[in-house]
């Protein structure tokens, strides 16, 4: 039988009293695009910071193309083919949007033996272009608005050319309009190809989003969560339509 693409078993994160990950487990395949829904505080953010390494799990495994990747170090992750978006960005807000790119293209994995640096800056730029703001490239980050620092993550994290990205919220702080072409862009990203200098494999891709309607539109599965357990995983469809659903998060409306 051959292994999970990623494969997450019986994963627990506390902090003090509080179980922020209680015993989740799921798998997700190579072409899937999976959202990640629940209300605040339902442990989102700690569950996709365990995977990419940020968070070193108290229980629990997390195993990703048959490698047991729990407690490895970010970089050697990133190495691997996994990246994300997270909520608390941290560009360096001092040098160029294009320069928090370019260190991205740096990584071995991204990265050609013997490439130049005028290569790398394409590369940079045509990600930016992937995100929409390669016409702000040479303004230094600490410019940038809440929306288009997301922007920036995203440049960031496409520019080590993944096998699975994490997104964390990648339409917050988005207009409507703008949410539906990041969605486009989402989708696009996941059908893989050339992207400029730019290669996607057409990355598997977790995705937390509050704002449902873009998110529904593109997933194949969702997994909802509440108080760091799965409440449920299924379809979009099956998900908006199941009553704890309803109650627990989109009766709050849809953000
Ligand atoms: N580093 C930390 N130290 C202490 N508590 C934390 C830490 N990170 C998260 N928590 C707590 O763990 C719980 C889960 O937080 P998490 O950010 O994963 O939720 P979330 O589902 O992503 O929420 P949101 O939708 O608001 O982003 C929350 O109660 C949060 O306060």
């Amino acid at each position: 039988m051959t292994e999970p693409f990623l494969q997450v078993t019986d994963l627990s994160k506390r902090f003090g009293g509080l179980k922020a990950t209680n015993n989740v487990s799921f798998n997700i395949a190579r072409d899937e695009i999976v959202g990640l829904i629940g209300p605040n505080g339902a442990g989102k953010t700690t569950l996709l910071r365990l995977i990419t390494g940020i968070l070193k799990p108290d229980a629990g495994t997390i195993r990703f193309k048959g490698k047991n990747i729990t407690g490895m170090k970010v970089w050697d992750i990133v190495n691997l083919g996994i990246a994300g978006t997270f909520q608390n960005m941290r560009p360096f807000r001092r040098l160029p949007i294009i320069a928090n790119v370019m260190v991205s293209c740096l990584s071995p994995r991204a990265m050609k033996t013997g490439e130049w640096v005028k290569r790398i800056e394409a590369k940079a730029m045509d990600a930016l272009e992937f995100a929409g703001i390669s016409d702000m490239a040479l303004e230094k980050a600490s410019t940038l608005s809440q929306g288009d620092l997301k922007r920036l993550e995203v440049a960031r994290a496409i520019a080590t050319e993944p096998e699975l990205l994490l997104l964390d919220e990648p339409f917050g702080g988005l207009s409507p309009a703008e949410a539906d072409l990041m969605a486009q862009s989402v989708k696009r990203l996941h059908k893989g190809g050339r992207f400029g200098r730019l290669h996607s494999e057409g990355p598997a891709m977790i995705i937390i989003e509050h704002k449902l309607q873009q998110l529904m539109r593109i997933v194949d599965r969702v997994i909802v969560l509440n108080y760091g357990e799965v409440l449920l995983e299924s379809s979009p469809e099956e998900v908006v339509k199941h009553p704890a659903v309803i109650e627990s998060y989109l009766g709050k409306g849809d953000e």
